[in-house]
C-alpha cells in the first residue's frame, strides 16, 4: 500500500467513530486528486503553511507528495488535529508539524508557500497571513466557481479545472 492508500484507509476508519468527514472512498480519491493538481507549480517551495487542514486537504496530501518541504499544518479542532498527528506518526512524515491553533494566534515563521482550501474568504486570508509572508512567497487558494466575486483589487492567476479554481497570488503586495 502506498502512503495515499494508507491515509485513505485510516480516514475511512476514523470517519466511523469520529465523523471527521462524510467522504466515502471514491470521494477521498477525488479530494487527493484535487489537492495534488497544482503540485507542479509549487513543488520547489522549501517551507509551507496550510491553513485549516481539516482531515488533510490539501496540506497533508501535499506534504506526503513534497517530502523535502517543511510543512506547518494549522488546525484548531482537537479531533482533526489528533488525526493529522496520527497520520504524521504512522507515515513517519518528518517534514510535517501539526499546530493546534487558529492561524491568527499561531507562532509560525515566514514561508515560501501558503495554501488553504474552504476556510476563509480570500480577503480575510490575505489580511491574516501578512506576518508569514515574504515578498516572493506564493499563496495558493483552492476556490470554487464564484472565485471572481472575491477578487476585486487582488492580482491573481487562476488555473481552472471543472468547478475548481486554483488561485495563485504573489506575496509581494501583501507581505508586512
Ligand atoms: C470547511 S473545513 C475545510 C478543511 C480542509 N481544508 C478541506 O478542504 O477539506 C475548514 C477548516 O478550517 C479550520 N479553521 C477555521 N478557522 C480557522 C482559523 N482561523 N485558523 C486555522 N484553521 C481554521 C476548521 O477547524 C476546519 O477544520
Amino acid at each position: 500500500m502506498n502512503k495515499f492508500e494508507i491515509f485513505t484507509n485510516e480516514l475511512l476508519k476514523w470517519n466511523k467513530t469520529h465523523k471527521l468527514t462524510n467522504y466515502n472512498e471514491d470521494e477521498i480519491k477525488k479530494q487527493i486528486e484535487d489537492s495534488l493538481y497544482p503540485l507542479e507549480k509549487i513543488k520547489d517551495s522549501k517551507t509551507a503553511i496550510d491553513i485549516g487542514t481539516g482531515a488533510g486537504f490539501p496540506g497533508l496530501i501535499l506534504a506526503i507528495a513534497m517530502p523535502n518541504t517543511k510543512w506547518y499544518l494549522v488546525e484548531p479542532l482537537k479531533k482533526r488535529y489528533s488525526f493529522l498527528n496520527y497520520i504524521k506518526t504512522i507515515l513517519n512524515l518528518k517534514n510535517v508539524e501539526v499546530i493546534r491553533d487558529r492561524v491568527e494566534k499561531a507562532n509560525l515563521p515566514k514561508v515560501d508557500l501558503i495554501t488553504s482550501r474552504a476556510v476563509m474568504k480570500t480577503n480575510d486570508i490575505l489580511k491574516i497571513i501578512k506576518p508569514f509572508l515574504k515578498k516572493d512567497s506564493t499563496i495558493l487558494l483552492y476556490k470554487g466557481s464564484n472565485v471572481l466575486d472575491e477578487l476585486q483589487d487582488i492580482d491573481a492567476s487562476i488555473i481552472s479545472r471543472g468547478n475548481r479554481n486554483y488561485l495563485f497570488i504573489k506575496g509581494e503586495k501583501w507581505a508586512k
